[in-house]
């Protein structure tokens, strides 16, 4: 049987470009690649790209805090002109989605900018009826944002919707306690929106180390955030303009903008899926083994739409392993259980990679090495956060099992940490490292004594 091409991928974003620019341009295979949108994607377009400079931007006020503790009695921020800041925002990401289109036009991938679904299991159709035939289809359409399903929650924004706003609101409120609502609020905040987040639990960031979810709950309110734990909306109205919140509690708040951050669904409506008995998890993500592939052999989906961990280096390692697997003959999985990320809060972040105490302590003995301490940058500006340095060890083996830093730059640190700590490295590689003085990263080298062991958990 003859096919148009031996890869279709439908979603130009992280997994689906990385793929077929290394199938196309590595492996000769012929690609084509359908985008309904833009092409980047979600981290280029509308998440990790355009949030991270808005985390740039919205650091300003704290930063003049600090200088003002060293001496610059007058430095002030001003205003934040957010018109000027989109423009070039937008003038950036519109480099960033060409460049995307020219490199992987350039390995030899055709592009269709239309939406695609399936047709069977090695056909495409796009959306001005035309199909394409395909010896392997590749399913890389993302997630989307999840609404909570309350009564006027059309209301509601979004995440992608901040990028796109032509004016800041005056008062807005995130709901969620996730990555997005705490680096969301902490955003808003810093560029002079008066703020509040609600959170149905009593700490945010559920999943994390629980000393550092402790230390980015309480960062959030220091910065300013009017931060409400055990609260969720119930209903929201359209009243004069504004948005009238009504809460778990009975009570009732007015926003001009609220925006849920309550999680992301795999993006596979409307994909044709019932066409090709792709099997789905309850998640309505698509199920793969090991290899991305699902439970049709001529069909493989990585990063979002498959739900395993939704970040964009594991999307594109995935859209990467797939490749040298099926075009490369070089057979590639991709390891799930050591992936490092980072939160980015500001003034400090979180970094982790590896177990939470909680969950190291759970499966048998661990050592905690845990510092927190105010590091010398912010204590001689006069203020009092602090920083987290932590690592777990398994006392038998002296392997690092997880590593937690809370503090200014810690998704650069974790970074570094990551390496050795993937490479399966223990206690003592950590302490035989010479320090580097002063850094707030030394600690990470210089702890001697556990702060506390905890002992293998009791099985009833
Ligand atoms: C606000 C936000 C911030 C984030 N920040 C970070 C971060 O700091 N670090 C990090 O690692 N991750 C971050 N993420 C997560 C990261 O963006 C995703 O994990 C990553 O983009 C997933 O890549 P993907 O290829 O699976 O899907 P996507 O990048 O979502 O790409 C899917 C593409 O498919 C297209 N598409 C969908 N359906 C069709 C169809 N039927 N036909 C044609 N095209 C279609 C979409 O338009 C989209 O371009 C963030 C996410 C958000 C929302
Ligand atoms: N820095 C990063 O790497 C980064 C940044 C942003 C997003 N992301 C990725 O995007 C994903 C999505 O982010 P997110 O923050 O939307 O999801 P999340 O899963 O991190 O958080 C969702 C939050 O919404 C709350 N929630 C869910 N349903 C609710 C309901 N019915 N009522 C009230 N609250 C509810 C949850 O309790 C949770 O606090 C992340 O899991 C992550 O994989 C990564």
């Amino acid at each position: 049987m003859t096919f148009d091409y031996d890869l279709f991928v439908i979603g130009g974003g992280s997994g689906g470009v990385r793929a077929a620019r290394i199938a196309a341009g590595e492996h000769g295979a012929r690609v084509g690649l359908a985008e309904e949108s833009r092409m980047g994607g979600t981290c280029v377009i509308r998440g990790c790209v355009p949030k991270k400079l808005m985390i740039f931007a919205s650091q300003a006020p704290l930063l003049a805090e600090e200088m003002r503790g060293y001496g610059w009695q007058q430095a002030q921020t001003g205003h934040f002109d957010w018109t000027a800041f989109r423009g070039k925002l937008d003038e950036e990401l519109t480099r960033l989605e060409n460049a995307y289109t020219r490199n992987a036009e350039r390995a030899g991938v055709q592009i269709f900018h239309q939406r695609a679904r399936l047709a069977d299991h090695h056909t495409v159709e796009l959306a001005d009826g035309t199909r394409k035939s395909a010896k392997h289809i590749l399913i890389a359409v993302g997630g989307r944002p999840a609404r909570i399903g309350i009564p006027g929650d059309e209301h509601a924004l979004v995440s992608d919707d901040l990028f796109l706003m032509d004016e800041l609101p005056r008062r807005a409120l995130l709901v969620g306690g996730g990555f997005i609502a705490c680096e969301y609020a902490t955003i808003l905040n810093g560029m002079g929106v008066d703020t509040s987040q609600a959170y149905r639990g009593d700490m945010v960031l559920r999943g994390f180390d629980l000393e550092a979810r402790e230390m980015a709950t309480q960062q959030l309110t220091d910065i300013g955030v009017d931060l409400r734990l055990g609260l969720t909306p119930v209903r929201l109205s359209k009243e004069a303009g504004r948005i009238a919140v009504q809460f778990s509690d009975g009570s009732t708040d007015h926003f001009d903008a609220v925006f849920f951050a309550t999680g992301r669904s795999p993006y596979t409506g409307g994909l044709g899926l019932e066409n090709t008995g792709v099997r789905l998890r309850p998640t309505g993500a698509i199920e793969v083994d090991e290899w991305s592939q699902s439970s049709v052999p001529s069909i493989f989906a990585v990063g979002d739409v498959t739900d395993r961990v939704n970040l964009t280096p594991v999307a594109i390692r995935e859209g990467h392993a797939f490749a040298d697997t099926i075009f490369g003959a070089r057979p590639r999985k991709v390891r799930h259980d050591l992936v490092a990320s980072a939160v980015y809060l500001r003034p400090g972040e979180l970094g982790s990679i590896g177990l939470t105490e909680e969950e190291a302590r759970g499966r048998g003995p661990v050592d905690v090495y845990s510092a927190v301490f105010r590091p010398m940058r912010s204590m001689f500006a006069g203020s009092n956060a602090r920083t987290l340095m932590k690592l777990l060890v398994e006392p038998e083996t002296d392997r690092v099992l997880g590593c937690h830093i809370f503090g200014p730059e810690a998704g650069e640190m974790i970074q570094i940490a990551a390496i050795p700590i993937t490479m399966g490295c223990t206690k003592a590689d950590f302490d035989a490292t010479m320090a580097v003085h002063p850094t707030a990263a030394e600690e990470l080298v210089t702890m001697r004594h556990p702060t506390r062991r905890h002992d293998a958990a009791k099985v009833a």
